[in-house]
């Protein structure tokens, strides 16, 4: 069933010069999702919509192979190396898999097969059939039996070194137990997760306020391509060992798909244990059907079947071709779909303020499981307008009563993605997409070039609630000792705290709270707790705009806008008077272009701290706030000192002052303080056990200077 379509221009009817411009066209498209999955493990679209860009391209290439370039997404395989891990060079390339979409297609590949062999017509090569584990692939590195590297695919020729982050998974023994065992032998196969434990680690994740996982192949990648390992420790992950790289030699005569399985099962590997030889290609297909039924109470996800020629002399001979062997084929699934109502749309507010539709559904079984509600992801996925802003379903538009096509593919959660127009109910409306948030009532808004329309009112909707707060309370905010992210959680619960000017109401309200009641507060700790507050009644400017929680006003912005104003009153009366001007098409207010004319502050940041003021409920908030505490005037920048407009990189370990001491100090003195070197840093302050950055300094010629050194330049000594 078409799910997706759009008016692309038709595959026949191309000239080579339009093919030219359309396969430039997807494989920009489909490097940006290459990046998105492989990098950073969060897809921006279902995997059937991805397959789909990829045989368009395909089907092109076809027909124009004299534009197949050594570029082209068909001739390559995943992404390169993420940056941040250590790269490991694959002795024998790492490939992905020919695809085949029906039986006619698995037939075909036999008789690929067959001819290239040389093989009669009737002598069929056994084949191995393999569950198609949807995870991702990693390659295992023995040397005498003991494990000495793990990598990732990468782009098949180089992957990302995760040797430490492997060794924290059961599965993957760290010394071969066989009783023939190579000298060196690369091990392969796919690191995945259990359903039950990506939906429990899903919750988890809600819970700690962290973005939840597409899908447990991507919760699996995220999880082993960590940087610090005890994630990847405390993350279930899962091994089934089904392939190999570089062997030395190997451990038995006759060396078969099969009889490397089961001496990868006596390595002490888990192989799968759905794996069957096939003999005639009736069996390879009733394989396929066996599996597919299967597919729903499988604990694992798997995207299809694989089936491998099982002689290795074979598989050698075939070889394979640009990202595929010869030897094998993934005969895919497809989509899981049911057709159902839709009842009701729901919106709900995410913890950022973001409003996502949910359809609310008849319930319907997909491949085994009861559905009751989908994504809708956006507006404009409702109206029938995709990301690039095309017409999706051919513009259908989705509305309730309509009976709708929902799918489940790969991705746990199910989507809705058609409408069967012939069952729309007369009646039935357009939807209308709520221009308030459904939680707090504040006015909603979409950025420009941005699906998702979010509420404004940061300091008090409640679905934002603990987020603000847990920000108000953070580091470079208000920052008070003993009010850390566990208290803010506990004192919402109990609704003592709504909004940031409760904090400061506790102590007036405490013969009512008794806070010293709670558990793990005594008096004392209660009695400091209400001076850290108290010594915090009188705040930096900077820190106070920081502590709003204005989209897009991070700690450098914060300043930006308390320097520029220099104290409260100034930046709130330009605010209010750039907020009354605001309109649905723009502000025409001197107070908004003074804000636009801020260095550093672009348009899109300027109208999120407008939309911020615009919504009376916040400037109700902060109001109440106000009445708390008293806002010092930001330091002004000295213009005049010796550092002044410089760029300075801090590094190493420094022990005469913290990093955010010299930052603050460096900024005040009107330098600018960067993360990384360049040509354009003018002096590297380097502490103890400088790394990178400082061999980066020296061959770049920048100054570097020790902490003494840099107090004195200063006049700080
Ligand atoms: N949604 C997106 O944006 C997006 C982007 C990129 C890729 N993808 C998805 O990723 C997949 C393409 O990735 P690919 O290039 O890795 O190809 P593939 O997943 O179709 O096939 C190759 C992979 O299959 C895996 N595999 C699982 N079980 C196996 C077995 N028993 N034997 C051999 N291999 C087995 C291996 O990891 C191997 O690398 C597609 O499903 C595609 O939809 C999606
Ligand atoms: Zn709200």
């Amino acid at each position: 069933m078409a799910q997706k379509s759009k008016p692309v221009p038709d595959i026949t009817k191309l000239t080579k010069p339009k093919a030219k411009v359309e396969l430039m066209r997807l494989r920009l498209e489909i490097e940006r999702h290459d990046k998105a999955y492989y990098q950073d493990d969060a897809p921006l679209i279902s995997d059937a919509d991805y397959d789909a860009l990829r045989q368009r391209l395909e089907a092109i290439e076809a027909k124009f192979p004299e534009l197949v370039s050594g570029a082209s997404p068909s001739q390559k395989v995943g992404a390169a190396p993420a940056r941040g891990f250590a790269k490991v060079t694959h002795k024998v390339r790492m490939l992905s898999l020919g695809n085949a979409f029906s039986d006619e297609e698995v037939e075909e590949f036999l008789r690929r097969v067959q001819r290239f062999l040389n093989l009669g017509e009737h002598e069929l090569p056994a084949l191995v059939a393999e569950p198609k584990i949807d995870g991702l692939s990693l390659s295992l590195r023995y040397e005498r039996g003991e494990l000495v590297r793990a990598a990732t695919r990468g782009d098949g020729f180089v992957g990302e070194d995760v040797t430490a982050n492997v060794r924290t998974i059961a599965d993957i023994p760290h010394r071969l137990q066989a009783a023939s065992i190579p000298e060196a032998c690369e091990l392969r196969g796919e690191v995945y997760m259990l359903k039950s434990d990506f939906l429990e680690l899903n919750r988890k994740q809600e819970e700690a306020g962290e973005a939840p996982f597409a899908n447990p192949r991507n919760s699996a990648a995220g999880s082993l391509r960590q940087k610090d390992v005890s994630i990847t420790a405390s993350r279930p992950l899962r091994f089934f060992a089904y392939a190999w790289g570089e062997m030395s030699n190997y451990p038995m005569a006759e060396p078969t798909q099969h009889a490397m399985l089961g001496w990868l099962k006596e390595a002490g590997f888990v192989v799968n244990p759905e794996i069957e030889l096939c003999r005639t290609v009736a069996e390879a297909l009733a394989f396929y059907r066996r599996i597919g039924e299967q597919r729903a109470s499988l604990p694992y996800d798997i995207d299809g079947v694989v089936y491998k020629v099982d002689r290795l002399d074979y598989q050698s001979r075939l070889g394979f071709v640009s990202r595929s062997p010869r030897w094998a084929i993934a005969h895919k699934f497809a989509a899981e779909q049911a057709t159902t109502v839709l009842e009701k749309i729901e919106i709900q507010v995410g913890r950022t303020g973001a409003l996502t539709p949910v359809a609310r559904l008849r319930p319907v079984t997909v491949g085994g499981v009861v559905v009751q509600n989908a994504t809708l992801h956006n507006e404009d996925y409702i109206k029938g307008i995709g990301g690039d802003g095309q017409p999706l379903r051919e513009g259908r538009d989705i509305r309730v009563g309509d009976t709708v096509i929902i799918q489940r593919a790969g991705d746990v959660i199910p989507q809705v993605v058609d409408v069967v127009l012939d069952k729309r109910p007369d009646d039935a409306v357009p939807y209308s997409f709520p221009q308030q948030c459904p939680v707090c009532g504040s006015h909603a808004v979409r950025e420009e070039d941005e699906a998702v329309r979010r509420c404004t009112g940061a300091m008090i909707c409640p679905a934002q609630a603990v987020e603000r707060l847990k920000h108000f309370v953070s580091r470079l905010a208000f920052d008070i000792d003993g009010l850390g992210e566990k208290q803010i959680v506990l004192f919402h619960e109990r609704g003592w705290v709504e909004e940031p000017a409760d904090i400061f109401k506790l102590q007036q309200r405490n013969e009512t709270l008794q806070l010293e009641r709670l558990e793990g507060f005594g008096e004392t700790s209660v009695r400091n707790l209400f001076a850290a507050i108290d010594a915090r009644r009188k705040i930096e400017l900077h820190r106070l705009i920081f502590a709003l929680g204005i989209r897009h006003i991070g700690e450098g912005n914060a300043k930006l806008l308390a320097r520029h104003f220099g104290d409260l009153d100034s930046f709130l009366a330009t605010m209010r008077i750039a907020a009354a001007a605001q309109t649905a098409s723009g502000n025409a207010s001197e107070a908004y272009h003074e804000l636009l004319n801020i260095a550093g502050i672009g348009e899109i940041v300027a109208a999120a701290v407008v939309e911020f003021f615009a919504e009376s409920r916040n400037m109700r908030a902060l109001d109440e706030l106000l009445k708390e505490i008293e806002v010092l005037p930001a330091e002004q920048v000295k213009r005049d000192s010796a550092v002044a407009g410089k760029t300075v990189v801090f590094t190493g370990a420094l022990t005469k002052f913290t990093r955010d001491e010299a930052k603050a100090a460096a900024e005040r003195l009107g330098a600018k303080v960067a993360g990384s070197v360049s040509k354009k840093t003018d002096y590297v302050v380097a502490g103890e056990d400088a790394g990178s950055k400082l061999t980066k300094a020296r061959e770049l010629g920048v100054a570097v200077l020790s902490e003494d050194e840099w107090l004195a330049l200063i006049g700080n000594t």
